[in-house]
């Protein structure tokens, strides 16, 4: 039996999915993503997987729902793992209070880190803070600056989210998250698959030898072009990425209007 305290249980593990809360031996042993992914247990694929695709969409509905009347957005990507006091927390802040103050929406995935400091710059300069979170193994919740938070099952969901309501990516030095995230954006992009947006890496000194690489092997061997290369920007100045990505939202409209 759990021991209380005070008449109250102890502090106890939990997990957010979507309306239901999951405490102590409730809270189960994996997530939803690893549940659909696993490729190990096919006789789940028959009995659960229909049912799976209908949480799917419900997925979708919610964030399609909740996510309609935002303002123009930018989503800003980085590490979970970075401490506030960190050069990359303290440019993030500045980040996300230049965005607000240019009248973006600031959107990251809610988590700790290089989230959290963008969320709070945008929220501190009275703009709009929006945090996609991510059931992860273990209970995070949303950081406390996000104003419009949601909370996913799935990682490919919350990805739609991320590009559908953006006008720009800004992406800030991360570990292997925030580069699936700057790939995907990319991709997406040289793919056209998405309007030609702005991919902004900030952070020079910590990208420079990814961005080396790529001019020096991928670029060299040809894997990429040299118009693909300039897909991706950077600058360590706020005030610029916030320009780049004004400027391309003027030059998008511009377009539309003399379509
Ligand atoms: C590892 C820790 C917390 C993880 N919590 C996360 N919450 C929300 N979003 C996350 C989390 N971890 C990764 N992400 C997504 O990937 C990017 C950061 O990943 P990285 O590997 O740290 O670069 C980020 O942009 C999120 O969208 C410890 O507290």
């Amino acid at each position: 039996m759990t021991e209380s305290t005070n008449g109250r249980p102890p502090a106890a593990p939990q997990r957010h999915r979507g309306a239901v809360t999951l405490r102590r031996e409730a809270v189960p042993p994996s997530t939803a993503d690893e549940k659909l992914l696993d490729s190990h247990h096919r006789g789940e694929w028959r009995t659960k997987d229909a049912w799976r695709a209908l949480r799917i969409l419900s997925e979708f509905v919610e964030g399609f729902d909740t996510l309609a009347d935002l303002p123009p957005a930018v989503s800003v990507f980085g590490s979970a793992r970075s401490k506030p006091e960190s050069v990359e927390c303290e440019l993030a802040t500045r980040l996300g209070a230049a965005l607000a103050e240019a009248g973006y929406a600031v959107i990251t995935g809610g988590g700790p880190g290089v989230m959290e400091a963008a969320n709070r710059g945008a929220t501190e300069a009275g703009g709009m803070s929006v945090g996609l979170g991510i059931e992860l193994p273990f209970e995070q919740g949303l950081n406390d600056w996000v104003d419009v938070g949601i909370d996913f099952r799935y990682f490919f969901v919350r990805k739609t989210m991320f590009v559908k309501y953006a006008q720009a990516f800004v992406v800030l030095p991360g570990g292997f998250g925030t580069l699936d995230e700057l790939f995907e954006a990319v991709t997406l992009v040289q793919t056209r698959k998405v309007t030609r947006f702005p991919v902004i890496l900030m952070g020079v000194d910590y990208w420079s030898g990814l961005l080396d690489w790529i001019k020096q092997r991928m670029l060299d061997d040809g894997k990429i072009s040299a118009a693909d290369l300039e897909l991706i920007r950077v600058t360590d100045d706020v005030a610029e990425a916030v320009r780049i990505i004004v400027d391309a939202n003027e030059a998008f409209s511009d377009a539309e209007a003399e379509r």
